[in-house]
């Protein structure tokens, strides 16, 4: 990839396609080409073949999907497989009908067994029931994965597959029902602090193990691989640390300054128990994450208040 490489990132708004857009700026890359749900919406493959057809582009990062938390995966199981097949099928094949050069897929950490044997390595995919509360977004993401391995093999197309763990950061959803645990938290003890109340709900028991990657390392890893990595096989990408909901709980309301009670309510769903990722494939290929939790943390809550608190 060079620095007048033409790029397009997918999904550029969100929480990791913007990420990947201020990754590639700090990396010198000037053309880059983006378009909005409302531009060119992936699920309708016409669409996607007129724009690639258009643009053009050398490089593709794929970061639009149909993304949301443990409830939005729950409960809106026919909007996540349709939406994400959908739109794979039409990002990949007419990526590589359009002659693009590279591409990235994105997976997820929940494509693994529920119960997979932690840290969670990539052969351990496919060895096992998934968890329920994802599955249906976990056999799309897995499809993507089989797309790209299958257009690599018979077409030579140079696309490769990432599978982030849980991430956080700037530009997140901070929608109280459809968001993940962090800035769902990050809302939370914002908006108890400022009612004066004595506690705030946490989902679940608090028992189960995440880990967090900050968005901008996930970028900046997406960057690295497109340029260092081919290959069929998939990379998970993580810290290789985890910890409770519990725990995070504790230190969101720390950084929030909320002094109420943390409240468990356990008639909502935990979850998988714990999917730590074994990040040793791409530590062997030369990427380390730099960035802490907590500095992470009180960034995101600095975005939150600065972006988003007003609008909430
Ligand atoms: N967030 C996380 O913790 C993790 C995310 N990932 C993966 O990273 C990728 C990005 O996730 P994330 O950034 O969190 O998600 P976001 O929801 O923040 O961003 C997704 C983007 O895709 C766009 N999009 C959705 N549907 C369409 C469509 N039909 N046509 C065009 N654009 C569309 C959205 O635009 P709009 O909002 O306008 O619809 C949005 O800009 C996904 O593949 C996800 O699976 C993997 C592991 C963890
Ligand atoms: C990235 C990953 O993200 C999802 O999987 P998940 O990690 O289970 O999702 P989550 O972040 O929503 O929850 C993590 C844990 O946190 C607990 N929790 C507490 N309180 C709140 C809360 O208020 N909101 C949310 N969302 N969770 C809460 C919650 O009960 C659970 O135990 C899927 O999209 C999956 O497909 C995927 O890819």
């Amino acid at each position: 990839m060079h620095r007048d490489s033409k790029i397009y990132v997918a999904g550029h708004r969100g929480l990791v396609g913007s990420a990947i857009v201020r990754a590639l700026g700090r990396a010198g890359y000037g053309n880059i080409i983006t378009a909005t749900h409302a531009q060119c919406d992936l699920t309708e493959q016409a669409a996607v073949r007129d724009f690639l057809a258009l643009h053009k582009p050398e490089y593709v990062f794929m970061a639009a999907a149909r993304v949301g938390g443990i409830l939005a995966n729950d409960t809106r199981p026919a909007e996540f497989i349709r939406d994400n097949l959908a739109i794979e099928t039409n990002i990949i094949h007419e990526a590589w009908a359009s002659g693009v050069r590279k591409f990235l897929f994105l997976g997820s950490s929940c494509i693994y067994p529920r119960l997979a044997p932690q840290p969670m390595r990539e052969e351990h995919l496919l060895t096992g029931p998934l968890e329920s509360t994802n599955e249906w977004y976990a056999i799309a993401k897995i499809a993507g994965i089989k797309m790209c391995q299958a257009y690599r093999r018979q077409y030579g197309f140079d696309a490769i597959s990432l599978m982030p763990t849980n991430l956080y950061g700037p530009a997140d959803n901070f929608d109280p029902v459809s968001s993940h645990v962090v800035p769902a938290l990050i809302r939370k003890f914002h908006e108890a602090k400022a009612l004066g109340a004595k506690q705030a709900s946490v989902w679940g028991t608090g028992t189960p193990r995440r880990e967090f990657l900050h968005v901008d390392d996930l970028a900046e890893a997406c960057v690295f691989l497109m340029r260092n990595y081919s290959g069929e096989d998939i990379v998970n990408v993580g810290t290789g640390r985890d910890m409770s909901i519990r725990e995070l709980a504790e230190m969101i309301r720390d950084i929030v300054g909320f002094d109420g009670d943390i409240v468990f309510d356990a008639s909502r769903p935990d979850g998988t128990p714990q999917k730590l990722l074994d990040v040793s494939r791409l530590t062997a290929l030369g990427w380390h994450p730099a960035r802490d939790l907590r500095e992470g943390l009180a960034e995101t809550y600095a975005w939150f208040t600065a972006n988003a608190a007003s609008r909430a």
